[in-house]
């Protein structure tokens, strides 16, 4: 019965005509790319009217099609003829084979440019077929239209009318593509993959970043942060992701052993973030985004994030910087990466029984004039692998 998928979008639409264009095309190719990645059959994917339609009969495309950042919603639709009559035909169809003897209906109706009808109009004619086919079937019909048990959705358009029954939630956001590059320090716990899907819920393509610990951290958890990775990786259905390893053990030994032991996670931090730095630049991304909350673990306190940045003029974005962890947990299992993230590591072997949790800012610079920052991070950044997903 349904033919086409309805893809409706929030954001989009308020931007001048030149960039709402570009936009949209670059969202039709990545709903183009998630038909094909979950293997939904469809003949085209077209815009039209401020929406953007997809041919397609297969039951899994609305949700597919939900997926995709920038949309606001999908729904399944019979695509008829303008023509009342019609149209209330496929109410009624769908009436019968959806209201069930003693459910209540509501019939929601929308028009737009000229059609002749008023949208009340519409729903009425509709709401009256409706209301005969159930009782030629033999059910007692009902309608309530401030809370119905189920809606018939009409839109009548100039030239097509569309008749739906669900509504699919989107993901919201801007289309993946629409917003440059950014470096991810992905550790691949649960809230750095948290923070790089919300990044590309922005429109933003991500590089992750993984910085190797080992011998401080097994090769586990080298493993975790490429697995989560994977799981971002479908929500790019357009491109694929490169992801960066980088060997950071040498350094973390070289700040055990020159630096007071206390300052080794905030020294940890500013060397990767250096490194992440240059990363950027090489890559031509602008940002820099890690899974920072405050007050998540004890270390994460306010002076401690000043005390790692201080003086770098590093452009940092800390996504989930005011979420609650149970927020965090939610999404994480949301995108799928939560129980990648959540795969038994060995921690890292460096961190001091402990940490300083009140940093000076101006004591961790002195500090790291112990140690030779730039040869270490260039060292490790000439040194660094990189790979695309699904390559390694
Ligand atoms: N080995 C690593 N490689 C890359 N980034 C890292 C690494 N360790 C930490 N980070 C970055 O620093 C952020 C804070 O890490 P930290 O270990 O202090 O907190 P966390 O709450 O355990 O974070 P996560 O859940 O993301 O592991 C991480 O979210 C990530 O962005």
């Amino acid at each position: 019965m349904y033919d086409v998928v309805i893809v409706r979008y929030g954001e989009l639409a308020l931007k001048s005509p030149g960039v709402r264009n570009l936009y949209e095309r670059v969202l039709v190719r990545n709903l183009e790319a998630m038909l094909k990645q979950e293997n939904i059959s469809f003949s085209r994917v077209y815009r039209e009217w401020g929406r953007i339609f997809i041919e397609s009969d297969d039951p899994a495309a609305a949700k597919a099609a939900a997926d995709v950042f920038g949309v606001v919603s999908a729904s399944s639709a019979a695509k008829v003829e303008a023509d009342i009559d019609v149209a209330a035909k496929v109410c009624a169809d769908i009436g019968a084979d959806r209201i069930k003897d003693g459910e209540s209906f509501g019939i929601r109706a929308r028009r737009s440019g000229k059609t002749g009808l008023s949208s009340t109009d519409i729903g009425r004619l509709c709401g009256d077929a409706v209301w005969g086919r159930l009782e030629s079937l033999g059910r007692t019909p009902k309608v309530d239209l401030s809370d119905p048990d189920r809606e018939i959705f009409v839109e009548m358009r100039q030239n097509r009318a569309y008749v739906f029954t669900d509504i699919v939630k989107g993901v919201g956001g801007l289309p993946l593509g629409t917003q440059g590059k950014m470096i991810v320090l992905m550790s691949g716990g649960i809230d750095s993959p948290v923070a790089a899907w919300l990044m590309m819920r922005r429109g933003v393509k991500i590089i992750p970043v993984y910085a190797n610990n080992e011998p401080f951290a097994e090769e586990s958890a080298h493993e975790r942060a490429r697995k989560c990775v994977e799981v971002l990786q479908r929500w790019s259905p357009a491109d694929r992701i490169k992801m960066y390893d980088v060997p950071h053990g040498k350094n973390l030994d070289t700040i055990i052993k020159k630096c007071n032991e206390k300052n080794t996670c905030l020294l940890c931090k500013r060397t990767m973030y250096r490194m992440a730095y240059e990363i950027m630049k090489k890559e031509g991304a602008d940002g820099i985004v890690t899974g920072s909350s405050i007050g998540q673990v004890a270390s994460q306190t306010a002076a401690n994030m000043h005390a790692e940045i201080y003086g770098l003029g590093i452009p940092l974005y800390h996504p989930l910087i005011g979420l609650d962890k149970t927020e965090i947990i939610d999404l994480a299992r949301r995108i799928g990466t939560y129980d990648v993230s959540i795969m038994p590591t060995s921690g890292c072997g460096a961190v001091p029984a402990r940490p300083e949790i009140n940093a000076a800012f101006d004591l961790i610079v002195r500090e790291e004039e112990k140690l030779d920052i730039e040869e270490m991070v260039m060292d490790a950044v000439t040194n660094a692998r990189s790979f695309f997903i699904g390559d390694e």
